[in-house]
């Protein structure tokens, strides 16, 4: 388990952390979210023991011995040598040796889809398979605890498909997975407990499904060539060309629709349920879209 208590951290007059109490059970997928300078790679960095200088207590497994894997949003891989030999090195920083460093490397390349061109050299690499690579580096010793700060960041669909299989496939290893992203769809599928960071505070965290019970609101979405008398009297919020018909009973509120479109011969582009995202949770607690912020 990792807890964190009243972390603070100051780069000189800016608060990039006030007060961050947090608590990540062993073995779950953790997914960090929020805007761009939020905080999320300073505290990632804090956890990796990357930045010593903060205010506030960290426990990881109660002080006992624990391995970590940390891989930055930044690329750290040395281009003029090959790949082989970037993971050789990464491995070798970690005290491996031997057949045991040529098996791990022989896993990490095939789990990374990268088994053809381990022998390439790195400047010969796409942004993605660099990423791939950078992200098999932090994971060569078969780490406890696996930072992964913004890994799908400008990846192509190829290697996001790599990464997410490795990840999976940690959850099933029963690895401690702390994971950030601007992309709210990724946490969503990846991860068991979320937490919320906004301006340098925590603004909420739990399980995505106790955060979207929560705070999700339920409806309907209807599109199309829709007479105003049929929307009268609903509360309804319009978005992107249709309407989001707010309500706490969505699959009568459905049927009550599809009844009145039959009657009426329309035939509305979309009809369907408002599946409740963490990306609306986001809106809610801070009242900006997340990706408004982006700059990526
Ligand atoms: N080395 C530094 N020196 C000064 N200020 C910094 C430094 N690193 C980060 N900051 C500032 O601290 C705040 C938090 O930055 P941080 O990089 O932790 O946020 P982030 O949520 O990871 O953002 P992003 O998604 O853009 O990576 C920002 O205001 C940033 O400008």
């Amino acid at each position: 388990m990792i807890e964190l208590k009243n972390v603070s951290k100051k780069y000189g007059s800016i608060s990039a952390l006030k007060n961050i109490n947090l608590t990540i059970p062993s073995g779950v997928c953790f997914g960090l979210v929020g805007p761009n300078g939020a905080g999320k790679s300073t505290l990632m960095k804090i956890l990796a023991n990357i930045i010593k200088e903060y205010e506030g207590k960290i426990n990881i497994n109660s002080n006992k011995t624990f391995s970590m894997g940390y891989t930055p949003q930044d690329i750290c891989l040395e281009e003029t040598i090959t790949a082989s030999a970037n993971l050789k090195f990464y491995g070798m920083v970690y005290g491996l040796k031997g057949k045991k460093l040529s098996e791990r490397q022989e896993i990490i390349f095939k789990d990374m889809g990268l088994t053809e061109r381990k022998t390439s050299k790195v400047k010969t690499y796409s942004g993605g398979m660099k990423r791939r690579l950078n992200i098999g580096c932090a994971l060569i010793h078969e780490p406890e605890i696996v930072i992964l700060d913004e890994p799908t960041v400008g990846v192509d669909p190829q290697s996001r498909r790599h990464i997410f299989e490795l990840i999976k496939k940690l959850k099933k290893q029963g690895k401690t997975i702390i994971y950030t992203s601007h992309y709210m769809e990724e946490i969503e599928s990846l991860c068991d407990q979320v937490a919320f960071i906004d301006k340098g505070e925590i603004i909420e965290q739990g399980t995505i499904n106790e955060l979207l019970h929560r705070y999700s609101q339920p409806g309907i979405y209807i599109k199309g060539d829709i007479p105003e008398l049929l929307l009268q009297g609903e509360s309804k919020v319009e978005k992107d060309g249709g309407w989001v018909i707010q309500t706490d009973t969505p699959l009568e509120t459905l049927a009550k629709f599809a009844n009145q479109c039959t009657k009426k011969e329309i035939v509305p582009s979309q009809l369907s349920l408002v599946q409740p995202r963490l990306e609306d949770v986001f809106f809610t607690l801070t009242g900006t879209e997340l990706r408004d912020n982006q700059s990526a």
